[in-house]
């Protein structure tokens, strides 16, 4: 499809690819919608296999970020980066100034954080470039790694999933198959483990399953087993696209509850879990922790008012149920359906003229 054709179809703002011979960088910066405020989203680095893998992944993720924004009641936009290559071997501190550059450039339009194979330490040199980065250090006066946060909202997400569909949102003794044990899951399994459930993990590295088998007595699995364990719980925490035709008939599990974005790989892959009676935890509603984490350093950070904020997962989660029921329709329409309402009620309320630096009068004024 060209590319036009694909931004018009989900109604893109736009798209900025970013090239810096020097240090290597080719990233592709995705701002979906600016509607509720500048778009918010992280930094993903990853091997793509071709510019448009990444080119569609930073899309998929970017309009993933309109939703989570609006959903999670944050003033902002969304829009996502890609950075083509091995977090592992790829990076270098010219790269992210490289990349930092670009970002001042849009003035505010967009603005960084963590994902996948992105740090706090290369937020910190983005920083030297840039104001329009969050996850930046402590020292800095800002939020740090937002994973915990993420880590906590899922917890809490997963309870009011739990609460759905055994009546209970108590997780002890319960068998929870956890998919991806990075950043965010290793804090998600420190609840878990701590409240008494049962893990089950995997991830293609060995060195963070081993992690997770030391420090919570968790069970390993291989990669592609994760989706027959006898679970009650499935947590995808690794990458998106992992509830699809050939996975959704293996799980046993009752509810699907973790971080990982575009879990879905289309949409009537919510629907057929729906059918089966699978409670879906909205993936961009219960992940939303970290980047209510992060949009709080918009106001100067407060943990202790960001962490309340992220609590209310619990109730987001469960008024997306209620509406689910209500209006006999899957989980994941339920969100989409707040998250528009949303995004409509306030594009009205912003309807009526108010002179910013730009308008013709303020310019006039100098
Ligand atoms: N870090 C954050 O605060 C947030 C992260 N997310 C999403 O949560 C997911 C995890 O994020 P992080 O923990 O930050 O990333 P991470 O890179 O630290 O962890 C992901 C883990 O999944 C593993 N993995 C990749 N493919 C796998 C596969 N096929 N099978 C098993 N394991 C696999 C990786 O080896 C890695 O250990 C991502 O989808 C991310 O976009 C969403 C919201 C916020
Ligand atoms: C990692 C977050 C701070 C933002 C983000 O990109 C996300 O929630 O996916």
């Amino acid at each position: 499809m060209e590319v036009f054709q694909r931004l018009e179809q989900e109604d893109y703002e736009q798209v900025i690819y970013c090239q810096d011979r020097a240090s290597g960088l080719k990233a592709i910066i995705v701002i979906h919608d600016t509607t509720l405020g500048p778009a918010l989203g992280g930094a993903r680095m990853w091997n793509y296999a071709s510019e448009e893998e990444a080119l569609e992944d930073a899309l998929r993720l970017a309009k993933g970020m309109t939703y989570k924004n609006a959903a999670a009641g944050l003033n902002l936009g969304g829009g996502k980066t890609v950075i083509i290559g091995d977090a592992r071997r790829d990076k270098n501190e010219e790269m992210f100034r490289a990349y930092g550059r670009y970002i001042q450039g849009l003035n505010g339009r967009y603005i960084t954080a963590e994902d996948v194979g992105t740090t706090v330490e290369d937020m910190d040199i983005i920083y030297q470039e840039t104001d329009y980065v969050t996850g930046v250090s402590p020292a800095f006066g800002s939020s740090g790694n937002p994973s915990p946060m993420t880590a906590y909202g899922i917890y809490v997400g997963m309870k009011a999933a739990a609460k759905e569909a055994f009546g209970s949102d108590d997780l002890s003794g319960k068998t929870i198959a956890v998919q991806g044990v990075g950043n965010v899951a290793y804090h998600l399994c420190s609840h878990l483990h701590e409240e008494g459930a049962k893990l089950v993990v995997t991830d293609i590295h060995q060195d963070a399953v081993e992690r997770a088998v030391q420090d919570f007595q968790a069970e390993a699995v291989d990669p592609n087993d994760i989706y027959d364990v006898n679970a009650d719980i499935f947590s995808p925490c690794a990458l998106g696209a992992i509830l699809n035709d050939e996975t959704i008939p293996r799980l046993k599990a009752k509810v699907v509850a973790g971080s990982a974005n575009n879990q879905l790989k289309e949409n009537r892959h919510g629907d057929m879990l729906h059918e089966r009676g699978i409670v879906y935890a909205p993936d961009y509603v219960i992940n939303a922790g970290g980047v209510i984490n992060v949009a709080d350093e918009l106001h100067g950070y407060n943990k202790e008012r960001a962490k309340k904020k992220v609590s209310g997962l619990y109730d987001r989660m469960t008024q997306i149920f209620e509406v689910a029921k209500r209006d006999g329709i899957p989980t994941h329409q339920a969100a989409d359906r707040l998250a528009e309402e949303r995004m409509e009620k306030v594009k009205n309320a912003r309807n009526t003229f108010l002179q910013n630096e730009h308008h013709i009068l303020s310019r006039r004024r100098k």
